[in-house]
């Protein structure tokens, strides 16, 4: 029997990346997202691999929109082996500028949704014998960077959930473990690289080719390449591995 994964934020970019490699590897992918559209169109991408797919309309910094995202897809599959907690947004700013409601909205959807998504699955995992948890941090969870301060203290948190979950569900036979890209080529560095070439006053383009200049591999990273670690994760070739967030970045100096 196929086995069933959750890809939150699944509807482009890394995301995207993840459920297109998941459902090659046969998994029946959930695509679970807040835009209709892209979710709806992914899921159609993966039918075409051969394998089951659901596109679930979901906002993961809500508790009851995350639990729905989870029912709906235990409905339709009876198991469901993976929850890959990759949604999220970035900010730049300064720490000075960014504002109280501004840093509390990045927690709720990278941070919070983390834990919702660990508090819907455990049962489930724990009623059908075990699972995998699969959280995104981020090189700026491992290395604050200047005008991601917020977005960098939510990566943190998120290795800090992942270690603590591990801990807590081992025994329930669940893994639960981070992916820590670097520079992924996707909508969010077009949002992040505009935004810095605004501040430093550089054409667009240059802040992106700045960090992609400190890559050892020497070009940026594609959302095929967090996908290739995260399928691992996935799999049983990863059951001794817990708590873990793996940096996948090309090999990035400050890292
Ligand atoms: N792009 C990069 O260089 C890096 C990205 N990451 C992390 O990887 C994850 C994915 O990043 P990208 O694909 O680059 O981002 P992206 O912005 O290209 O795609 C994010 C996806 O998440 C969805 N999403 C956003 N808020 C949501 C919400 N509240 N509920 C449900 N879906 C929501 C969006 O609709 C979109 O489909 C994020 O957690 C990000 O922080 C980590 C390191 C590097
Ligand atoms: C978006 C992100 O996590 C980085 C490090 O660029």
């Amino acid at each position: 029997m196929a086995k069933t994964a959750i890809v939150t934020g699944g509807g482009q970019g890394i995301g995207r990346g993840i459920a297109l490699q998941l459902a090659k590897d046969g998994f029946n992918v959930v695509v679970g997202d807040l835009n209709e559209k892209t979710a709806a169109s992914v899921a159609e991408e993966i039918k075409a691999l051969g394998v089951d797919s659901l596109p679930v309309v979901a906002d993961v910094s809500d508790e009851a929109s995350f639990q729905n995202l989870v029912e709906t897809a235990h409905k339709q599959f009876p198991t469901i082996d993976v929850l890959v907690n990759n949604a999220g947004i970035a900010l730049v700013a300064t720490i000075q500028e960014t504002t109280t409601a501004e840093f509390e909205r990045i927690f709720r959807i990278n941070v919070n949704s983390v834990f919702f998504g660990i508090k819907a699955v455990t049962p489930i995992m724990q009623a059908q014998g075990g699972g995998k948890i699969i959280n995104a941090s981020s090189i700026a969870g491992h290395q604050g960077i200047e005008l991601l301060g917020p977005y960098s203290a939510t990566k943190f948190a998120i290795r800090g959930l992942t270690q603590a979950a591990a801990q807590e569900l081992a025994k329930d036979h669940i893994t639960v473990n981070g992916y820590a890209p670097g520079i992924v080529l996707t909508p969010m560095w077009d949002l992040i690289d505009k935004r810095m070439s605004e501040i430093h006053g550089v054409p667009i383009g240059a802040s992106r080719q700045k960090f992609i200049d400190g890559i050892a591999l020497g070009r940026g990273e594609q959302p095929e390449d967090v996908a290739g670690l995260v399928s691992f994760l996935a799999s049983s070739k990863s059951d001794y591995i817990t708590g873990q967030t793996i940096v996948v970045d090309g090999g990035i100096d400050y890292v």
